[in-house]
């Protein structure tokens, strides 16, 4: 398959959730041009996204709903089950917890870990909250790939150490830090504040 730019990427859970809706509602195919419309994009953009994932368009019907999204699935990885751990059980990491939809997307968060003797096997979500020093016993038995970091930003770094040196191979990371890690270790930033500062420069712009 050829690799997908990351811009495409960043469209296709837009693309899913749309088709999911059609799907619901009881269509079957859908054109690029109406997917287009009702997501604001240009046709020819949705167009060649849709070409990435190795389907094609059927002439006047355009693509079945069912085959394009398990295209798109499998061009994101979501039609495998990723299990991932979560370190950090405060605030943000009790909310990710309590949503459902990740399982969606083939996330599912199997273990947590925190740092503070008096979380520890209390339950969050039917989870218990397991101490720091069963986390490298745990990665190492069971292979887990993904980690996902909601520790505060001054202990990110360390507990990011303490993840790859265990095995952890990707970690979705919620602490405002960018983490220095070897290259065997893929990490993706989230950043609310980036996403509110644009919403924040938009509303600005508009304004003037
Ligand atoms: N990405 C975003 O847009 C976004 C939004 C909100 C919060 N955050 C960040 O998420 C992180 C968590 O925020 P919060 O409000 O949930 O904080 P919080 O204080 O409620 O929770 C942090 C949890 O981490 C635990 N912890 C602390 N040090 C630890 C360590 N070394 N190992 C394991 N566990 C440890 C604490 O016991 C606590 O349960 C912070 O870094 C915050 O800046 C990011």
């Amino acid at each position: 398959m050829k690799s997908i730019p990351l811009p495409a990427i960043r469209r296709y859970p837009l693309y899913l959730r749309r088709l999911k809706s059609y799907r619901i509602g009881g269509t079957m195919w859908v054109s690029a041009t109406t997917l287009a419309d009702d997501l604001g994009f240009s046709s020819i953009l949705v167009r060649k996204d849709l070409a990435l994932t190795g389907l094609e368009g059927r002439p006047k019907y355009g693509f079945a709903i069912d085959p394009l999204i398990e295209a798109i699935e499998e061009c994101l990885g979501w039609n495998n089950r990723t299990d991932a751990i979560l370190v950090g059980a405060g605030n943000l990491g009790s909310a990710l917890l309590g949503y459902s939809g990740f399982s969606q997307y083939g996330l599912e968060i199997t273990a947590v870990f925190d740092s503070d003797p008096d979380k520890r096997g209390k339950k969050i979500q039917g989870k218990s909250i397991l101490s720091m020093d069963k986390l490298a016993g745990f990665i190492s038995r069971t292979h887990i790939p993904m980690a996902v970091l909601t520790v505060p930003a001054d202990s990110a770094q360390r507990t990011a150490e303490l993840l790859e040196d265990a095995g952890i191979r990707g970690i979705w990371n919620f602490a405002p830090v960018k983490l220095k890690l070897s290259d065997k270790v893929v990490v993706q930033r989230v950043d609310l504040a980036s996403s509110f500062a644009e919403l924040s420069s938009r509303l600005k712009r508009n304004e003037l």
